[in-house]
């Protein structure tokens, strides 16, 4: 009885092709004029795969999903310029045009198909916005970036997988900032194709997350897993290729676009299976004196005894709570196997900054510094709710730490107030080693 997750060769790449290579497939369908009218900006993206029905509440999925079989059969590399008329196709990377975003509303980027969590939470973050499919995180990121989109609304966190360390990173390499979070309340549901039983299932597919959340249910099942860039794509994948040994974990929602038959509902491990998205934006809100909000800072520390300890006691200090602290590897600054033979003594060598562009906010130009020593990690305080977090000490904090990505209203204190709190804390963080960092500009 196999339980183990694997990953396999993603049903993404088989869907949507290679890269650039599928950039070039995609250049045929933009002349084929499906996309609706009303959506000018996006009918090079999307020319093949709007039909307007994007709200079918999939009554007829079936049939749709059933006849698109045949189109993945003879190339699968075609799909992209065959792919469903009905779903839009999401954006990779390599297929983002430098345009301009115009128009009235609001297009928000999510990773995944359509039927996926992230398009939930990107509707709930955003009502009536225009929910943009993308391949993969970073596309996401960049659509933004390059006006394609408006928004990006992205997991950063579940209550039972954790985080998802992806979008941690990617937020250290772009420039976007956090403008608010949506909270969605996650309901996995076994899927199958027509006719098929719990019983004949010998494998199910999902996303990993979504596979971690429901890791019990899965092993007393005896099902093996397999992992897919998003839970939706996992049910397009087993309808369309009519698979009958193979299951998928996604949301109902899923079910009814991919016309799947749902075996099981609820099959998470803990029916409080909560994801956390970041909504994301080109430009931060600009925080007033009058109202308090939620920040995250991202920072390194150089290595020493107790330096995270003391960079914590800086908000300890002043009563700030901190609800959230995840530390990740540098990436110019990697663990070494020879770093084993030093007994634990600091980690030498000089970062290169390979990874960040020298232009974005700050953070990456501070954290590419030359400072010889360093613990290896970058850490982000993460829902840092913050009363009385003054305007002045976000400016210090964007100069000299990195940067205040998260912001959210929570209550008002006078200005004075403010302002002593902030000169404390910036005396405590040169006491307590943050003054020694590199400022970053
Ligand atoms: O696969 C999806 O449907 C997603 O939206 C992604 C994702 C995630 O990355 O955590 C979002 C919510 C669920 O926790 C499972 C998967």
């Amino acid at each position: 009885m196999a339980t183990a997750t694997s990953n396999i060769r993603s049903p993404s790449i088989i869907l949507f092709g290679k890269g650039t290579v599928s950039y070039q497939r995609t250049a045929a369908p933009f002349q084929i004029p499906q996309f609706p009218l009303n959506r000018p900006r996006f009918s090079a993206l999307f020319a093949s795969l709007h039909d307007g029905n994007n709200n079918d509440d999939g009554g007829n999925k079936v049939t749709k999903a059933v006849g698109l079989e045949e189109l993945f059969e003879d190339s699968p590399y075609d799909v992209v310029s065959k792919d469903s008329p009905f779903h839009p196709r999401p954006l990779s990377s390599t297929q983002l045009p430098n345009s301009v975003s115009a128009g009235s509303r609001l297009r928000v980027a999510y990773q995944g198909v359509r039927g996926a969590y992230s398009e939930a939470a990107a509707e709930k973050a955003y009502p009536n916005c225009e929910a943009v499919p993308c391949d993969q995180f970073d596309a996401a990121f960049e659509a933004v970036e390059k006006w394609i989109v408006d928004r990006a609304v992205l997991p950063i966190e579940n209550s039972l997988g954790g985080s998802i360390h992806r979008n941690y990173d990617l937020l250290l390499r772009h420039s976007l900032h956090i403008v608010g979070e949506v909270k969605l309340a996650v309901r996995h549901c076994l899927l199958a194709n027509h006719g098929v039983r719990v019983e004949d299932l010998q494998r199910v597919l999902s996303h990993p997350q979504a596979l971690a959340q429901c890791e019990n249910t899965l092993t007393k099942l005896g099902l093996s897993r397999e992992a897919t860039d998003d839970t939706a794509l996992a049910a397009k994948y087993v309808a369309f290729n009519k698979l009958k040994d193979t299951g998928a974990v996604a949301s109902s929602s899923a079910a009814k676009i991919y016309g799947l038959n749902i075996l099981a509902e609820d099959v998470q491990d803990d029916c409080d299976n909560v994801t956390r998205f970041l909504m994301l934006a080109r430009e931060p809100i600009i925080p007033g004196v009058e109202k308090p909000f939620k920040t995250s800072i991202v920072f390194s520390l150089e290595e020493g005894p107790g330096v995270l300890f003391k960079a914590l006691a800086v908000f300890a200090l002043r009563q700030i709570n901190l609800t959230k602290i995840e530390s990740r590897p540098l990436r110019n600054q990697p663990l070494r196997a020879s770093d084993d033979s030093n007994n634990g003594s600091n980690i030498h060598g000089r970062r290169e900054s390979t990874e960040c562009p020298k232009t974005s906010k700050g953070v990456c130009h501070f954290l590419a510094s030359s400072r010889e020593l360093s613990s290896g990690y970058y850490h982000v305080v993460n829902n840092l709710w913050i009363m009385n977090f003054p305007n002045i000490l976000l400016t210090i904090l964007h100069r000299r730490w990195s940067y205040c990505v998260e912001r959210k209203v929570l209550s008002v204190d006078s200005q004075a107030n403010q302002k002593a709190h902030c000169t404390a804390l910036w005396r405590d963080a040169d006491k307590y080693g943050f003054g020694s960092m590199t400022p970053c500009n």
